[in-house]
């Protein structure tokens, strides 16, 4: 399918609004670091969401997920195909009878901190300076100060394909809706692993149970699975006192992170038994540069763009940090940035 065919296709899905072409993605990632989405694609409803996917999958396409931003490296010649970004459209957050919060894909961790703490809801707090979408916290299971999202998640609502929420241990999961238009969710071609030739995408609330949630992942990562919102419990607790630990963990993050320079938090996973930072720091990292990119002064595990860094530049910076850390201590790091080539 020519370009121009495909991209109408869309625009005819989301309306003209709602389609960018070119547009740079360091317009769009705490990095400031990327160049331009052949097309940044902003679906209103679910029913977009899935209408969008299954035409890029007919037509092989490619598609990425954009949250905030905030834990992607976005390549200087930019990305081809569809950068589906699910932000402002899917940005709800409804507190719920019984101590359960709903909150879309495109809602930020802060948004969703602030509208529990106005309820009187503990247990986001960690999450209230994470820098990045529910969508993203769900797919990474954002973690910070001993908390993380499998914590205090009971599901989360996903686009999946219609063998896998029938057959693919999707337990009590609710099924909610099916797109059947055919030239909108079903017929899609190129079907993934185990799914069969033809079927449908169906949105699904899948249980925490079945989320297989560790260490800066989650199925829906592993099965590459749109993450559309999820839903929180949470527990009473005064305002006041929700407040003071908001409030402490902010100034802990502020003190000790480099917040004021742009970067997409930190840059390695902890590797068992260590800190990456410390182990950065120790093997004489800390301020080393490879053009505007920087091993952070303030935390080592950070890298920040301290000018006009490009992707190459976080790439060859990573490398060497990598290299200096194995030669120094024999431990390996591995990006917890999603590298996008
Ligand atoms: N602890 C901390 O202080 C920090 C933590 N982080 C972590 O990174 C997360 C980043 O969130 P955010 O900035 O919104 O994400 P990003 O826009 O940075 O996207 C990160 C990745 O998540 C996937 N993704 C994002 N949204 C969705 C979605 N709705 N459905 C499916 N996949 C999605 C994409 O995968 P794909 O490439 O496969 O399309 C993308 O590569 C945070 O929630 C947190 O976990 C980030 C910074 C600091
Ligand atoms: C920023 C992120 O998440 C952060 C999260 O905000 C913080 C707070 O809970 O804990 C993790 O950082 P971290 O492992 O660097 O934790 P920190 O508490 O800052 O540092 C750990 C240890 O390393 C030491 N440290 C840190 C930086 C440094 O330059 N030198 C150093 O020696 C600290 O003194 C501390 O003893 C998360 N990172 C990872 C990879 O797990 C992110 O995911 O992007």
């Amino acid at each position: 399918m020519v370009d121009a065919t495909f991209s109408d296709s869309i625009r005819t899905i989301v309306g003209a609004e709602n389609l960018l072409a070119d547009e740079p993605l360091a317009a769009h990632t705490t990095f400031r670091i990327g160049g331009p989405a052949q097309w940044l694609v902003r679906p209103r409803t679910e029913y977009e969401v899935a209408a969008v996917c299954a035409a890029c999958r007919q037509a092989g396409v490619p598609l990425r997920i954009l949250g905030a931003g905030s834990n992607v490296l976005a390549p200087d010649e930019g990305l081809p195909g569809v950068t589906l970004q699910l932000t402002d459209n899917f940005a709800t957050v409804d507190v719920l009878p019984g101590g359960l919060v709903r909150a879309g894909a495109g809602a930020t961790n802060a948004a969703v901190a602030e509208a529990a703490w106005e309820a009187g809801l503990a247990g986001y707090e960690f999450a209230s300076g994470i820098p990045g979408t529910i969508g993203g916290a769900a797919i990474m299971n954002a973690g910070a100060y001993e908390g993380q999202f499998s914590d205090v998640t009971v599901s989360v609502r996903c686009l999946v394909p219609a063998s896998t929420a029938a057959t693919g241990g999707m337990g009590a999961a609710e099924r909610v809706e099916q797109c059947e238009t055919a030239a909108e969710c079903t017929g899609v071609g190129g079907p993934a692993e185990g799914e069969k030739q033809g079927e449908g995408l169906v949105v699904v609330d899948v249980p925490a149970s079945e989320a297989a949630w560790g260490y800066r992942t989650s199925r829906m990562m592993h099965e590459g699975w749109v993450v559309l919102g999820a839903t929180l419990q949470l527990r009473p607790d005064s305002p006041a006192a929700i407040r003071a630990r908001m409030d402490d963990l902010a100034r802990r993050r502020a003190e000790k992170q480099p917040l004021e320079v742009p970067s997409a938090g930190s840059t390695f996973k902890r590797p068992e038994g260590y800190f990456a930072g410390k182990l950065i720091q120790d093997a004489g990292c800390q301020g080393l540069c490879v053009g505007d990119a920087q091993v952070s002064t303030k935390h080592a595990g950070f890298v920040v763009n301290i000018g006009n860094a490009t992707a190459a530049d976080v790439l060859a910076l990573i490398a060497e940090v990598q290299r200096r850390v194995r030669e120094a201590s024999g431990v390996s790091l591995a990006p917890e940035v999603r590298l996008w080539q």
